[in-house]
C-alpha cells in the first residue's frame, strides 16, 4: 500500500494533497504518512516474530527522523529508541518510550550525557572503546549504580554500498575490535559499577545485500558462544540497523522477511534476546520534502537549471554522499525536459541532481522529494540562514505542523552581541 499517490488535487499524502500542505505551511516543508510509519514499524517487527525470533527489541534509529512526534507514533507502537546523544535519548522520553527500551550508542559520549542516560535507566550503553567503558564505570560509580552495557563490537565486515555510511570496518571509528571484545567483557564482567548484558554490532546503512550482513552476524553469534562458554553472562544481542530501502535508482533491497529469515537462521538455538535498530527502512519512504520552484535558468551553453526553493541545507543527502531522490511533480504534468536541480546556497555542491529528465516546470509549480523520511530533516541546518525547514504529519486527511518553520526574529534571538563589540 502506498500513501504517496495522485488524487484529484495532485500528489497527495495518505488523504492529504501536497499543494494544500504547501499553501498552508509553505515550501519547503517535510510531509510525513503516519499510515506509512505505522506500517513500517509493523512489517519490520512481525517480519520477525513470523521467523520465530522471541520478543525482539525493535529500536527504533532515531537520528533517522528525530520528530517527537514521530517518535510517538512509533513508541506507541512498541518501538524502543536506539540514540546517540542525551538529546536523543531526551527526544526518546519526551516522546513516552520507556528508559528500559531505550538503546545508547555512540562514539563520544560525554561524562554528562552518560550520567543523564544512567539516571534515564536505559536498557543498555554500547560501549565503543575501552577508554568509553573505564568513563561509563567511573560515572556509574560516582552515581552508586551499575550500569548496563553493551559492548559494540566491529566485525571487520564491509558493508558495501558508500563509503561514508559504512561502519562495520576495523578502520572505521565505531566499536571495539572483535578481537578485545572477550577480553573486555570478561573485564566489565569483574567491575562493580558495570554490568555487561550483551553484545552489538552495526555495520553500516543502507546495505541492499544481506551476506554481509549474514558475515557479520555469524560473527557475532560466535562471539556469544565464545562468552557464555566462558561462563560469563549474555542476555542481548543487538544486530543494529542499515536495511536498505528502494531510492528508484539503487539496488532493490531485500524486503524485511528475508532479512528475518537469514537473522533467524544465523540465530537459531542462541539463549540470547535479539535487538535491532532499524532507521531508514522505517522512516525514508514515508516522507517527502516539497519544494517550489523559483526559476528555469538556461544557458545559451544549454545547460537548463531548475533554480528550486529548498537546498543542501534543508536535504543534504545528494550533496553528501551523491545519493538519488526521485522527483516527481506534485500536479501530473506531460513532457520532459532535461534539468540541473539546484537550491539557493551559494555552494557548488548545492544540487540535488544533474541532467535528470523531469517534466517540464515553470516558476511555482511544486516538486516532491521522494524517499525523504529519513535522515532529511534530521540533518538539516541554516546554513547561509535560511530557516529550519517545517514537518508535518499527516493522518488520513487531517495533519498538523509538526515543527514550526522558525521566524527570522526566532533566529537573530539566538546571536548575542556583547556590549563591548
Ligand atoms: C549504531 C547505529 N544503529 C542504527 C543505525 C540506523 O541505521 P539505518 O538507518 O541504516 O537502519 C545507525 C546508522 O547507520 C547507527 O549508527
Ligand atoms: N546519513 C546517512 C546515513 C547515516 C547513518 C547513520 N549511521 C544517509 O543519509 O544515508
Amino acid at each position: 500500500m502506498n500513501h504517496f499517490e495522485y488524487g484529484p488535487e495532485g500528489l497527495a499524502c495518505e488523504g492529504a494533497p501536497l499543494a494544500k500542505i504547501a499553501a498552508e505551511v509553505g515550501t519547503p516543508v517535510y510531509v510525513y504518512s503516519r499510515a506509512t510509519l505505522e506500517r513500517h514499524f509493523t512489517v519490520f517487527r512481525d517480519a520477525l516474530v513470523n521467523a520465530g525470533v522471541v520478543d525482539p527489541l525493535v529500536a527504533y534509529a532515531v537520528k533517522a527522523n528525530s520528530n517527537v512526534a514521530v517518535l510517538k507514533v512509533l513508541g506507541d507502537l512498541g518501538a524502543g529508541a536506539d540514540t546517540v546523544s542525551e538529546g536523543e535519548v531526551r527526544r526518546a522520553l519526551a516522546a513516552g518510550i520507556p528508559g528500559g527500551r531505550i538503546v545508547f550508542s555512540g562514539v563520544g559520549k560525554k561524562r554528562d550525557e552518560i550520567a543523564f542516560a544512567l539516571k534515564a535507566g536505559v536498557a543498555e550503553i554500547n560501549v565503543e572503546s575501552e577508554p568509553e567503558m573505564e568513563l561509563i564505570a567511573a560515572v556509574a560509580a560516582e552515581l552508586g549504580v551499575r550500569a548496563k552495557i553493551a559492548f559494540r563490537v566491529n566485525p571487520d565486515v564491509a558493508a558495501g554500498g558508500h563509503a561514508k555510511i559504512a561502519t562495520g570496518k576495523s578502520e572505521n571509528k565505531f566499536g571495539v575490535s572483535f578481537a578485545e571484545a572477550a577480553r573486555l567483557y570478561a573485564n566489565a564482567s569483574n567491575n562493580a559499577a558495570l554490568e555487561p548484558i550483551g553484545v552489538a554490532c552495526h555495520i553500516g546503512s543502507q546495505i541492499t545485500d544481506l551476506e554481509p550482513m549474514r558475515a557479520a552476524f555469524t560473527k557475532m553469534r560466535g562471539l556469544v558462544e565464545q562468552l557464555i562458554g566462558e561462563g560469563l553472562s549474555v542476555e542481548r544481542l543487538d544486530l543494529g540497523g542499515g536495511l536498505g530501502v528502494p531510492y528508484f535508482n539503487h539496488p532493490e533491497p531485500p524486503p524485511p522477511a528475508a532479512f528475518a529469515a537469514m537473522v533467524a537462521e544465523v540465530t537459531k538455538g542462541l539463549p540470547v534476546k535479539l535487538a535491532f535498530e532499524p532507521g531508514r527502512v522505517i522512516a525514508a519512504n514515508a516522507g517527502v520534502m516539497v519544494s517550489e520552484v523559483i526559476h528555469v535558468h538556461e544557458r545559451p551553453e544549454g545547460r537548463k537549471f531548475l533554480v528550486i526553493d529548498a537546498a543542501m541545507n534543508d536535504l543534504v543527502r545528494p550533496a553528501m554522499y551523491d545519493a538519488f531522490h526521485d522527483i516527481r511533480p506534485v500536479h501530473p504534468k506531460t513532457g520532459e525536459s532535461v534539468y540541473d536541480v539546484v537550491g539557493p546556497v551559494c555552494e557548488t555542491g548545492d544540487t540535488f541532481t544533474r541532467d535528470r529528465a523531469l517534466p517540464p516546470f515553470g516558476p511555482g509549480d511544486l516538486v516532491a522529494f521522494m524517499s525523504a523520511g529519513a535522515y532529511g530533516s534530521a540533518m538539516a541546518s541554516e546554513y547561509n540562514t535560511r530557516p529550519l525547514v517545517p514537518e508535518v504529519l499527516v493522518d488520513g486527511d487531517r495533519y498538523a505542523v509538526i515543527r514550526k518553520r522558525p521566524t527570522y526574529d526566532e533566529m537573530l534571538a539566538r546571536d548575542l552581541v556583547p556590549d563591548w563589540v
